[in-house]
This record gives C-alpha cells, structure tokens and sequence, in this order.
C-alpha cells in the first residue's frame, strides 16, 4: 500500500500561523483519516500527544524522514467541512490569530469541552457482535485499538452505526422531583379529608382523574400554587410516591404560531425583485419599521424554494425574540437557533440538525456565521452596524466580514439590512461594491414619529425627579390615560454610577485598576467591572472619614421607583442586566410588556428591533452619556441609538411621538437624529472621518501591550512601533504609544498603538512576524494582541 501522510495543524499556538506539520497515515487509519476531523499526534521534544486537524492528505510528504505517525483519531467523520477548513486559514490571516484558535472556534463548544462519544448501532446484528455485546449504543473512549478505529470508520460509511458526542450536561439535563400516582381510589380518599383543607384537597382532585399518572413539584407549585408542605404531607400520608427523573430540555418548545407570508408593499416588493437580481452584496437600508423583517423572510423562502439554505444573523439573540419567533412561524421545523442563551448540550443539538442537513435556515449571533450549512442561498445579517459583530477577543474576527467571504465562496445573495448603517457599509453602497437598495417609507406610509428635543440645562423644563422632565412626564400620563404604551431608553453607554464624597471629592477606586468602583445598591457592594474586585459599600468617606456620600448616577431602578410613586396604578416593566439574568427572561418580559405593560423602562436592549403596535411614546432619559466616551464612532453610536430607539413609536395604525431629554441640544449628532436624518449624519460624518483619516476612508489596526511594570510596557510599545514603521507607505500613519482610557487593568499596564492602513501586504507580513514573536514575549510577561477592524479605540 502507498504511503499516505496528513498535514495537520497541532494545537501549540507558538508555530507559524498557517504551518501544517506531516503525519504518517497508519495502514488501519487510512480510512478514517480525512481532511476536517482532529488526531491525537505525537509532538516536541518530549513526544507528548497533542490534538491537531487534518487539513490535507497527500502521498508523499518532504519531511518522511522525520514524519512520525497518527497516534488515533478523535473523530471518525470529518466535524469541519473543507468550506471552512479554508476559511481558517483566511481567518487567521485577515485577524492575526493562530490558524489552531481559528479551528477551534469553528465548533461548537462541546467539542472543546470534555464529552463522550458514543456509537449507536443501527443495525441490529451489529448490537450482537462482541463489540456492542447487546447494548445498542457504546461509549468510546481515547484507547480504542487501531483496528477498532477502522471498524467503527467502516460501519459508519456502511450507515450500520451513527456516532454522537455528548457532554455531561447539567443545562440539558434537568433533574425534576415528580409526585406519582399510587394505587388508591383518590375518588373515595377526597370524601375523607377536611373541607378546610383546601389545598389538600386540590391535590387529590387533580388525581381523581384516572389518566394523571404523575405531576412535576414546579408544575404543581407554579401552576396549582400547591406549596412543598402540602406535597410532603401527602407523601408522608401515603397517597403518592416520589420519584427523581431526568427531564430533557429542548430550547425550541415554546409553540409558535405559525404565520404566512404577508402581501409585500411595491417599495418591498421592488427590494425583493433587486436582492435576488444582484450580482454583489446588497446594503439594505431601510427606516425603522419599512419592514425589512419581511423582505428577509420572502427572500429566504426563495432560496429556500430553489433547495438553498439560508444564513440569518442578528445581534445577541436573547435581545431579539421577536425575531426568532418570526423566522420560527414562518419556516418552523426548517430552522436552527444558536445562542449564548443555549446550554453547551442545546448548541451541540442545533449544531448537530445543521449538520446532518436536517434543517435549511440557521439563526443566530455572531458565531453563528461559522454554521456548517451547505448550498447557501442567501446570508442575513441584520442591524448591520452593531458593533457585537466583532469578537473582542482571540480570533478577533468581524462577522459581516466573515459573512461576506462565506458569500463570495458560495456565490450568494449577501443583505446587509439597517436603517442605520455602518460608515464603512455605506460608503461601500456610495461607491457601488455594496448594491444600495432602499426602503424609505414605512409598511403602511406612516410617519416617522416627531422627536422633541428637551433642553436639560432650563430649568422649567424640570421636575423634582432631577431625571425625568416636564413635557415628558405629561406625554407619559396622557399616553396612560388614553391607554397606549410607552418605551424609556436609559442609555447606560460609558456610564457608571460611583460614591462620591461631598466633604472632600473622594471616588473610591479599585485597587487593581484604574476605574471608580461602580455601586450594585442591590448586593450592597462596590464592584470593578474590569477585574471583578468587590466589596462592602461604606457609609464613611476612606479619606476624610465623613458621612457625606453621594452616591451619584442614575439607574434603571431608581427610575422605575420615581415613575411609580408618580404613576401609582402603572404597570412598568423593568429590563435590565439585573432584571434579565435568567433564561428566557427577555422573552418573559417583553411578553408581559405586550400584554399588560404600561411602561416599559430600560437599557440599551430595549432600542433595536422591537415591533408594539401600541407603543405611541418614546423618551430618551439621557441622551449624552455615549458622546462623552473617547472615542471616534461616539456620534455614530449616540446617532444610531437615538434613531433606533425613536423608531419604536408610531409603527402602526396610532401615530407617535418622542421626547430625547439632553444636555447638548446643539450636538448635532442628537439633532439629526431627532430628524431622522440619516443622510445628513451620513455626509457630516464622512466629512469628519476624511478629516481624521478614521474609517471608511483609512482601515485600523490596534495593537495592544500590557505588562505589570509600566516602564516595561511601554518599551516594548516602542519596540513595536520600530518594527512597524519601516512598512508604511505615504499617508498611512502610526499613532501612539498612548495609554488607554484606563490604563492599568488587572494590575498590568496597557499601551496602545493605532495604525492606519489602506491596502498594504507589508504590513500584514510584519504583523505577523510580530504574532510569532508573541509566544517568546509572553514568556517575558508580556501580552501582545492585535486587533485588525478595531471597533473601539478606547
Ligand atoms: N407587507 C406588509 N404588509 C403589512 N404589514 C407589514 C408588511 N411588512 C411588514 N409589516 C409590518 O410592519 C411592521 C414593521 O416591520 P419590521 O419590524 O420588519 O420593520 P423593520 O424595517 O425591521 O424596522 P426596524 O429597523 O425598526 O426594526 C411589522 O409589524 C410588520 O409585521
Ligand atoms: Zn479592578
Ligand atoms: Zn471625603
């Protein structure tokens, strides 16, 4: 037999990003080994094993001498497709990770966890054989023989067997106390029990009907309001056992109403006809209600209709549930949902339906870009300016760029929908990469709501409540008098609130960073957001011992307890991280909110995407807190915000109106936003970014360099500029080193280089030496992290 070789990229991020090493294929594996499933291979000097991915197999290798062989296989079908075995190694270059990391994050996470793999045999001599030895199913553990690996390769090819990975999964599995029928006549028992007894009573009533065989404690404590101390005595009476059971979750059993397509407007219909027609990706830009949602939906079903599958992403889902649910009662069992809310078993289960091509549509979050569908017809990404897209860490990748290699690689439809679009994004559509199409009316030509503008600084336009002004507690009380509901946005962006002494001005920081601790009035404690340090909040000031504190800022919380003193029969919906910690909580609220709210108050999470026919009011409480923040997308983020947010009023039959409460009424961020002048922005801040040569006009690199010792640091800063400068080309530019907002983080010292680039290989070669170097200066204490389309320079 003819030699066959691996080439497989080993899990030792210190190589070069993008270098195989070659393997010998042992004889029994030649089967099994296929380029996209991981090997366990000898490695270093010390020949430990280490995990690796099979990217190519080949017959000959330049390094036979040295090659040494496969130990065994982690996977007896390939978990990565050759679509995204190539997109690795795109990734890596494009993000300035290690090819390895990009791998990784490809999969879902139960296979980066600790699992088991299980062979089920499908067919039933096979349950038989020595091997099953009668079970139908197998777990197989990491010292199977080679022969063994060969045979479980070959059953499978032959269908006899299907393979599974499985984790122990406290999420997925639940385990549940039920009460369980005993064999009484409930009939006859309930004539012996006190009338007074009332809930006793409702119990064995339950079970007078011959069909209940056993009821969960939850459902009966939930449901019936049958508290443990009637369960117990029962128990203790002998009317039932209980019993422990395992209960499967499945994340998708909520009922979803199924919903049918809806007859499009002819501006709907007109962007229906230009995104199937277009030969390059399509920037959908379309003012809040037009009804993008629906365009996404009917252009799905078109590629659906032609056996395509379709990709659609949206910003953290958990924070979208109406968009899940319309995608879900349209395309019902047809569609997988991956999010951070799943458990790691529910996302394996999603990552799994995808897969085996069981379902044809996927929603999800970022990560959902790397979905192993095949045939794709069309890829989504909706709200294409949220700055979620991009990965914060290691492989910092951005979404949309991903998707959009994904669509040239499968040559499909791309949309990129938002009524408030990325620079960058629109800028393409300007110059014609993107095709602009536009939805400049709403569904049934209702008006954008007017948007007052309420001048924080006069005082008559003031109430008690320091937060909440004149004309929009009046809005507030007319909306509940006439029975309509109402939105309040507490923009929390760069806002903290913080102790203040009013003796002496003392803000106690942490003792790790360069931050004020931030108060959690509800724990009672002072906590660093960066580093987790936590403690007790004092009533004494640490520097001058007086008892004059303020604690400064303004929260969700106490917000909602000024309109409620204000409002005393108001039903008001909090959502917030306290109030939205749970699973499914969202959801719960936002339903509440739908169908007896009457205000609902909130964060950031309650701006985007939002669909109420009945909310005619929308107040902005602070509209300045994300223009004080460094940084240069500040006016984009505030403009995108406060348009996203006015576009939650008046999307039905009922107009709206909203009120944006600000210190800066001349910035004119908030006044084209108040006009829903997105064109305006557009231009002004183009304008802006040619002057400061930010993006769409240059690209951004960040570099980041932290060390414990300051001196150290910044050193090596230099050292990298050193490195780095020689590469630029006119007009390009370095700045830096400069510390960050906060400089000191977790005891380490940070430094920040920008570079600002337009097409230059150099420079990507350079930083690449630079990743490689990385491994050597973390020895020496260093992080190094570099971070191509930056979205935050702060
Ligand atoms: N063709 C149509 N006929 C009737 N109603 C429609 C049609 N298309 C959309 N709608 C309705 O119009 C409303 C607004 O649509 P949608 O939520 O998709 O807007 P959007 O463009 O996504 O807005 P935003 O950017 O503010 O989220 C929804 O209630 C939707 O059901
Ligand atoms: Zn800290
Ligand atoms: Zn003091």
């Amino acid at each position: 037999m003819a030699n066959l070789y691996a080439q497989v990229i080993v899990d030792v991020p210190t190589q070069q990003t993008d270098h195989t090493f070659d393997y010998i294929v042992p004889d029994a594996l030649v089967q099994a080994v296929v380029p996209g499933i991981r090997v366990a291979v000898p490695f270093g000097r010390g020949q430990r094993l280490v995990q690796g991915f099979v990217i190519t197999t080949s017959n000959t290798s330049s390094f036979a001498k040295q090659a040494k062989a496969i130990d065994h296989v982690l996977d007896f079908a390939p978990v990565l497709n050759t679509e995204l075995l190539d997109l690795s190694r795109w990734l890596a270059y494009q993000s300035f990770a290690f090819r390895i990391s990009c791998l990784q994050t490809m999969l879902p996470n139960v296979m980066r966890a600790k699992y088991h793999k299980i062979a089920v045999a499908q067919d039933p001599t096979l349950q038989k054989s020595t091997f099953f030895n009668g079970q139908n199913q197998l777990i197989l553990d990491d010292k199977l023989s080679l022969a063994t690996q060969r045979q479980i390769v070959i059953w499978q090819k032959e269908n006899k067997i299907t393979l599974k990975y499985q984790v122990q999964d406290q999420a997925k599995h639940v385990q549940q106390w039920f009460l369980m029928r005993a064999d009484l006549d409930y009939a006859e028992l309930l004539t012996t029990i006190n009338t007074r007894a009332k809930r006793q009573r409702q119990l064995i009533e339950l079970f007078c009907n011959p069909t209940l065989k056993k009821i969960s404690f939850t459902k009966l404590q939930q449901q019936y309001h049958i508290d443990r101390s009637v369960i117990n005595k029962a128990v203790n009476n002998h009317w039932f056992t209980k019993k422990q059971e395992i209960v499967l979750r499945n994340p998708n059993s909520e009922p979803i109403s199924k919903t049918t397509a809806k007859k499009l407007t002819a501006e709907q219909d007109n962007a229906l006809q230009q995104i199937i027609n277009a030969k390059k990706p399509v920037l959908l830009e379309g003012v809040t209600g037009s009804g993008k949602t629906e365009v996404y939906l009917q252009t799905i079903e078109h590629y659906l209709k032609q056996g395509k599958t379709a990709l659609m992403l949206v910003p953290e889902i958990s924070l979208t549930p109406q968009m899940v649910e319309q995608v879900r009662g349209r395309f019902g069992s047809a569609v997988a949902v991956l999010h951070s809310g799943l458990s790691k078993g529910e996302r394996y289960d999603e990552w799994s339906k995808i897969e085996a091509k069981q379902v044809q549509v996927v929603v999800g979050a970022r990560s959902a870009v790397f979905a192993p569908l095949t045939n794709l017809g069309v890829i989504i990404i909706d709200e294409e300016h949220e700055t979620s897209y991009k990965q914060n860490d290691n492989p910092r990748y951005h979404a949309r760029s991903v998707a959009l290699w994904r669509g040239r690689y499968h040559n499909c439809t791309v949309i990129l929908g938002s009524a408030t679009p990325s620079l960058e994004s629109r800028a393409r559509g300007q110059k014609g990469v993107y095709q602009l199409v536009q939805l400049p009316h709403r569904v049934a030509n209702q008006e954008l709501p007017p948007v007052e503008i309420v001048d924080m600084r006069q005082s008559e336009n003031l109430t008690e409540q320091l937060e909440l002004s004149k004309p929009l507690v009046k809005a507030i009380a007319l909306n509940l008098e006439n029975k309509e509901q109402t939105i309040l946005l507490l923009n929390r962006r760069g806002f903290a609130s913080f102790v203040l002494c009013r003796q002496c001005g003392f803000v106690p920081q942490c003792p790790n960073c360069d931050v004020s601790l931030t108060v959690h009035l509800q724990q009672h404690n002072l906590v660093c957001h960066y580093c987790g340090f936590k403690r007790a909040i004092e009533h004494q000031c640490r520097q001058c011992k007086s008892t004059k504190l303020r604690y400064s800022g303004t929260g969700t919380q106490k917000i909602e307890q000024q309109l409620q003193q204000m409002f005393t029969d108001a039903k008001i919906i909090r959502m917030d991280n306290d109030t939205t910690t749970k699973k499914g909580s969202h959801q719960r609220l936002l339903r509440q909110f739908a169908t007896q709210g009457d205000i609902l108050l909130g964060t950031q999470m309650i701006a985007k995407g939002l669909d109420f026919p009945n909310v005619t009011l929308v107040g902005v409480i602070n509209a300045d807190t994300g223009l004080n923040v460094n940084d240069f997308r500040s006016s984009e983020q505030t403009f995108q915000l406060l348009t996203q947010v006015s576009g939650r009023a008046g999307r039905s039959q009922k107009a709206g109106r909203v009120f944006i409460q600000t210190y800066n009424p001349d910035n004119a961020a908030i006044i084209l936003a108040a006009q829903q002048n997105y064109e305006l922005f557009y231009q002004r801040e183009m304008q802006f970014r040619h002057q400061a040569a930010y993006p769409p006009y240059f690209y951004l690199i960040k570099v980041t360099v932290s060390h414990r010792y300051q001196a150290q640091a910044l050193k090596m800063a230099y050292n990298i500029i050193k490195q780095i400068k020689p590469v630029l080309k006119t007009r390009e530019q370095l700045l830096g080193p400069t510390q960050p907002p906060i400089g000191r983080i977790k005891q380490r010292y940070y430094y920040q280089i920008i570079i600002k680039y337009r097409q230059n290989e150099q420079l990507f070669t350079a930083l690449h030496q630079l990743l490689n170097e990385v491994q050597s200066y973390q020895k020496r204490g260093f992080l190094v992290a570099i971070d191509n389309e930056a979205q935050q320079l702060e």
